[in-house]
């Protein structure tokens, strides 16, 4: 007779959402606004390679670390950060076709990227969490549209950063 009470091996993961890794997903977005403000003001491109392999190269050792998928984390950064490019990108279009509707000052970059920082070590708690159902196929892609659809819904999320979770989700499972 079966025992469907008893699962091994950590498979009975069904109570687990991305709703938690997919509001950090949102917070990491809405601060591509306060980016985008910055180098509104400091004319720097929206590219950085060299932060962007700063970060990249610090998640893989991260996820060495805690044990999950140093490609797979990695991805889900690359992910991240193209995000913020769409915003950025969204955003300084807007800005400089209205001039009208540009902020009327940038918060400093340096700060920003702390906030991002401190974002990555909880994204990177979240990965953790939902290792197990992110390998998990259709089931990750049914809890990814679930979290996307509240999380936008949540924060009211306009087309332009609805497309940039899109662009953050692609790598999720
Ligand atoms: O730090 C910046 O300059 C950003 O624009 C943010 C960010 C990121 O999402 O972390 C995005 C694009 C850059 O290529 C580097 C990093």
């Amino acid at each position: 007779a079966p025992e469907p009470s008893v699962q091994l091996g950590g498979v009975h993961d069904g109570q687990v959402t991305l709703d938690g890794l997919t509001e950090l997903v949102i917070q990491r977005i809405l601060i591509g606004d306060d980016v985008a403000a910055s180098k509104y003001f400091s004319g720097k491109p929206v590219d950085d390679p060299v932060r962007e392999q700063q970060i990249l190269t610090s998640v893989r050792a991260s996820a060495g670390r805690l044990g999950i998928d140093l490609d797979a984390t990695a991805a889900f950064f690359q992910a991240q950060i193209d995000a913020s490019k769409v915003v950025q990108r969204g955003l300084l279009a807007d800005w400089a076709a209205h001039p009208d509707k540009a902020p009327t000052s940038g918060p400093d970059l340096n700060v920003i990227r702390e906030k991002l920082d401190a974002l990555t070590t909880q994204l990177l708690a979240e990965l953790v969490r939902v290792d197990h159902l992110r390998q998990s196929g259709l089931r990750c892609d049914i809890a990814l549209v679930v979290a996307n659809a509240t999380g936008a819904a949540r924060h009211h999320l306009d087309p332009l950063h609805r497309r940039a979770l899109r662009t953050g989700s692609a790598a999720t499972c």
